[in-house]
C-alpha cells in the first residue's frame, strides 16, 4: 500500500509534464484520454456504457496509427496522472517476449488481475487463472498431471476418453439429424452455439470429470445458468466498484434474485464434479493428490466456466468460418469422412483440419487479449533484437486480436494471403517459406509459462465436434460476413446461425 503510494507520487511529476515513461527502440506513442473531433469510436478505457464493446476499446488505442512509422504503429500507451500507465501492444515480437517473461521468478511479469476481478469474485482469488507468484506456481503443479499431454494421450487413457467424448458428440448430432429429418425439408436453419455449448459442457462434466448429469439438466439448467454467470462477471468487473460479491447483497430486484440463483446453480454443478472425485470417476482416477475438495473448488469453477467459454468460442468460430468457405469445408470432409477413431495419430494425419483450426484461432482468437503487469522496471528484449523499457506497475494489454489481423504480421507479403481473410492455406505457405513455428505464433492458447493447461483437452474436443459435425452435415451460412460479440471470449454475433443439410 505504502509502496504503491510512493510509486504514484514519484510518477506524478513526469505524468504532469507529459513525459513518455517508456524507452527503447520500439517506443510506444501516447493516446489521448479525450480526443474530440478525432472520429475515434470510444474512450480508451472500459466504463459502464462501452464495456460490452471491448474490441472497440482496444481499437481506440490504434486510432490513426497508419500515419506512424516507428514503434508507435503497433505500441500505444495511455498515461493519466495519478494512475499507472496502460500499454497496449499488437506487436507479435513484444507479445512473445512478455508472455515468455511472465511467471513467478523475480522481476517477471504477472498476469494483471484488474480485468478479471469479476471472475475472482465469482470463483475465488487463489485460482490458477487469477493468482500470481507462489500460489499460481503450486496451482499449476496440481493441474499439470491430469491435463498434461502425457496423461491425456497415454494410449489406454486416451482411448477411454476419446470414446466417451465421441459417444457424447454423436448422440447430440443424432438429435439434430432427427430434427432435420422430421422437418421434411432439405435443410434447416438453426443457431448452433447453444448446441455446441451443451455438448462442450457434457463432455467436460460427464466424460472428463465423470459426473452423470442428464442432457436435459445440462442443456436447460446448467448451460443457461453458467451463461448468465459469465455475463454477470463481465459487467461486475467494470461496474462493481465496491467489490461486494453478489451473494452478500439482498435480492432487491428480480434480476438480482436470478443472479443469485445462477450462482447457486454454479455451486451445485461444482458439487457434482466433487462428488465424482469422491467416487474416483472419470479423470479423477489420474488425480493423485490428497488436497481436500474445498481446496479444489475455486479452480474447478474456473475450469468449468473457462473451458466452456473457450471451447464453445473456438468450435463456433471454426463452424462459422467453414460455413462461409464451402471449398475448405469439402477438403475437411474428405479428410474426416472415413475417420472413426480420433486418436492423436489420426488427428495429426488430418492436416487440413489442423490448418483450419489454427487459422480459426489466429483470425478469431477466443481470448482476444492477454493482460499483464510489470512487477519491476523492466527492459523487454525481442527475438528480432529490439528493446523496450516498461516502468513498474504498467498495465499491459497484449492485443492478440489486432496483432493477428494486421497486414504487417500476417498479410500477403508474409503469409501469402490478406491478414483479415480466412485462409487455411496460409499455413502451407508459411511452412513452404521455411518459417519455424516459433516465429509464427498466434497466441491462441497463450505462450510461455502461463500457456493454457487445457490446450490438449480443448483441441481434442474442438476437433471432435467440428469433425463429427462435418461428417454428418453440409453447413452454409445465410450471411456472407461474420460479426463479433466479445465478453470473456469472442463468438460469432449471430449465435453461429447455419443452414444444415444432411450429407
Ligand atoms: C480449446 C479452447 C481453449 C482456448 C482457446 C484457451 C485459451 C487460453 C489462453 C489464451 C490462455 C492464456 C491466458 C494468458 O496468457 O493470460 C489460457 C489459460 C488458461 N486456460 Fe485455456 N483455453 C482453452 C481451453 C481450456 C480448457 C479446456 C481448460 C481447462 C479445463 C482451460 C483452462 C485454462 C486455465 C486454468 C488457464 C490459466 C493458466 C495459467 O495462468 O497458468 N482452458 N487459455
Amino acid at each position: 500500500m505504502f509502496a504503491n503510494l510512493v510509486r504514484c507520487l514519484t510518477r506524478l511529476p513526469g505524468q504532469l509534464l507529459g513525459r513518455n515513461p517508456f524507452r527503447g527502440d520500439c517506443l510506444p506513442s501516447r493516446v489521448k484520454l479525450i480526443h474530440f473531433g478525432s472520429g475515434r469510436g470510444t474512450f480508451p478505457f472500459p466504463h459502464p456504457w462501452n464495456y460490452d464493446r471491448p474490441i472497440e476499446i482496444l481499437e481506440s488505442y490504434f486510432w490513426n496509427s497508419e500515419n506512424e512509422t516507428g514503434g508507435g504503429q503497433h505500441n500505444r500507451f495511455l498515461d493519466v496522472p495519478g494512475f499507472a500507465p496502460i500499454l497496449v501492444t499488437r506487436d507479435p515480437q513484444i507479445i512473445r517476449a512478455i508472455t515468455t517473461e511472465t511467471g513467478d521468478k523475480p522481476g517477471q511479469f504477472d498476469r494483471d488481475t484488474l480485468p478479471s476481478t469479476g471472475i475472482a469474485r465469482a470463483t475465488g482469488n487463489d485460482t490458477l487463472l487469477y493468482s500470481n507468484g507462489a500460489i499460481w506456481k503450486s496451482q499449476r503443479k496440481l493441474a499439470a498431471s491430469p491435463f498434461g499431454k502425457t496423461t491425456l494421450f497415454q494410449p489406454e487413457m486416451f482411448h477411454e476418453f476419446a470414446e466417451t467424448f465421441r459417444h457424447t458428440v454423436l448422440k447430440r448430432l443424432e438429435v439434430l439429424r432427427q430434427h432435420l429429418l422430421s422437418s421434411g425439408e432439405k435443410s434447416v436453419r438453426i443457431p448452433l452455439e447453444p448446441e455446441i455449448k451443451a455438448v462442450m459442457l457434457e463432455m467436460l462434466t460427464n466424460s472428463f470429470f465423470g459426473t452423470t448429469l442428464s442432457y436435459d439438466e445440462i442443456r436447460n439448467c446448467y448451460v443457461p445458468g453458467l451463461e448468465r454467470v459469465i455475463e454477470h462477471i463481465v459487467g461486475d468487473t467494470v461496474k462493481n466498484k465496491l467489490g461486494i460479491p453478489v451473494w452478500k447483497l439482498p435480492s432487491l430486484t428480480r434480476g438480482m434474485a436470478q443472479t443469485k440463483r445462477d450462482f447457486a446453480c454454479f455451486e451445485a454443478l461444482t458439487d457434482h464434479v466433487l462428488a465424482a472425485r469422491n467416487e474416483g470417476k472419470g479423470l479423477w482416477k489420474q488425480f493423485k493428490s490428497d488436497v481436500p475438495n474445498e481446496a479444489l473448488r475455486s479452480n474447478l469453477k474456473v475450469f468449468l466456466a473457462g473451458a466452456l467459454e473457450a471451447t464453445t468460442s473456438y468450435a463456433s468460430w471454426a463452424v462459422a468460418h467453414l460455413a462461409r468457405h464451402p471449398a475448405a469445408q469439402e477438403k475437411v470432409w474428405e479428410e474426416v469422412k472415413s475417420l472413426e477413431d480420433y486418436s492423436p495419430e489420426h488427428l495429426d494425419a488430418a492436416k487440413y483440419l489442423g490448418r483450419v483450426l489454427d487459422e480459426t484461432l489466429r483470425l478469431t482468437p477466443s481470448l482476444y487479449f492477454l493482460p499483464r503487469q510489470a512487477t519491476v522496471d523492466t527492459w523487454v528484449d525481442t527475438a528480432d533484437g529490439r528493446k523496450m523499457f516498461i516502468p513498474q506497475g504498467t498495465h499491459v494489454l497484449l492485443d492478440v486480436w489486432h496483432a493477428n489481423r494486421h497486414e504487417d504480421h500476417w498479410g500477403t507479403a508474409v503469409a501469402g494471403y490478406p491478414a483479415v481473410d480466412f485462409a487455411p492455406e496460409r499455413w502451407e505457405h508459411l511452412a513452404a517459406a521455411g518459417r519455424a513455428s516459433k516465429d509464427v505464433l498466434h497466441f491462441g492458447f497463450g505462450h510461455g509459462p502461463r500457456v493454457c493447461p487445457g490446450k490438449h483437452l480443448g483441441q481434442l474436443e474442438v476437433a471432435l465436434v467440428v469433425g463429427a459435425l462435418l461428417k454428418m452435415f453440409r453447413l452454409r451460412s445465410p450471411v456472407a460476413e461474420y460479426r463479433v460479440k466479445a465478453g470473456v471470449s469472442t463468438k460469432p454475433l449471430d449465435g453461429t446461425l447455419v443452414d444444415l443439410e444432411l450429407r
